[in-house]
């Protein structure tokens, strides 16, 4: 049962991303579904690129200042529709970003958040009200607001092209690394979007949110330290202007991650950071992606 329903998730996303279906549009193209049963799920990738081009990823990496963001457009170029998705916009740059996304002839369909950031409103809800057909995208641990909550395991497709969904809680208790597909046909080597989770010789605080230093440890090891060695690594911020690193660079390099449990522990109590500026507005209005449709006091 449990191996079926996860596949019909699997298939859910999918159904909402590259080819534009509505909901209401998935049961006559249930026929794919078989194709999940495969051992390897790149059999669907494959027969769809027959039907709409070959996979080419567009990649751009975008920086907000202020809150030392990153913020992450991907695109299947090789699509007919040049299907696009970015990830952890910021409010403050989405006139910048909805702009490139024009001159790039894209059509972003999904807005996504890694977690419910402290220190920045998300653009995630602006694209939405910019852009008809976007939706937003977060994890169901984050109890937050989106039109799509995905939970580790998932594949969010973008044409032929699929970012997988890992669990990595620890710096908030919903954290997601969004990880580039790895079919056959997909791009290498890998791409792994950490959000807070890791960061470039560093990682996100585990002292609000539902942090744990625990459990963050645990994730980085476990979810992303895994990845194959080469897997270019792109955080949600930097603030020592460092752009891209790789999972063998920080499991080596990073003066944190690189230790030992308890060392890390230790390292991640003495922090003594200030909290950051904004978190009292960005937290309630990143649980609803920024649209801050709060009810009022
Ligand atoms: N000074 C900034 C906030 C800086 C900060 O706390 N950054 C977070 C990620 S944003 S939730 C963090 O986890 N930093 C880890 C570190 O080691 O710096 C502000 O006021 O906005
Ligand atoms: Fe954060």
């Amino acid at each position: 049962m449990l191996p079926f329903l996860r596949i019909n998730r699997h298939f859910f996303v999918r159904s909402l991303s590259s080819l534009s279906f509505s909901p209401s549009e998935v049961r006559p193209f249930s026929k794919f579904l078989i194709h999940r049963l495969m051992p390897r799920s790149g059999t669907m990738a494959a027969r769809l690129s027959t039907a709409a081009g070959s996979p080419k990823l567009l990649f751009r990496q975008l920086f907000e200042k202020e809150s030392s963001t990153y913020t992450y457009l991907l695109a299947d170029v090789g699509h007919p529709e040049k299907p696009a998705l970015i990830v952890d916009p910021v409010d403050r740059t989405v006139d910048r970003d909805l702009s490139l996304v024009k001159e790039l002839g894209l059509k972003v369909i999904y807005a996504m958040n890694t977690h419910v950031h402290a220190d920045h409103i998300t653009g995630t809800g602006l694209i939405k009200s910019r852009v008809s057909g976007v939706k937003s995208v977060i994890s169901t641990a984050s109890n937050a607001k989106a039109d799509i909550l995905v939970e580790h395991g998932d594949k969010i497709y973008f044409g032929n092209l699929f970012l997988e969904v890992r669990a990595t809680p620890g710096h908030t208790l919903g954290c997601l690394t969004y990880v580039t597909g790895d079919e056959p046909d997909q791009p290498h080597p890998r791409m792994a979007f950490t959000g807070d989770a890791l960061l470039i010789r560093g990682c996100g605080r585990t002292d609000f949110q539902g942090g744990s230093s625990h459990k963050l440890y645990e994730s980085v090891h476990s979810q992303i330290f895994t990845l194959p060695k080469d897997t270019l690594l792109y955080p949600a911020h930097d603030y020592n202007g460092f752009t891209v690193s790789t999972i063998e660079e920080e499991m080596l390099y990073n003066p944190r991650l690189s230790k030992d449990e308890d060392t890390f522990k230790t390292i991640m109590e003495n922090l003594s950071l200030p909290y950051p500026k904004m978190i009292d507005a960005a937290v309630p209005a990143n649980l609803v992606c920024g649209m801050q449709d709060l009810p009022a006091n």
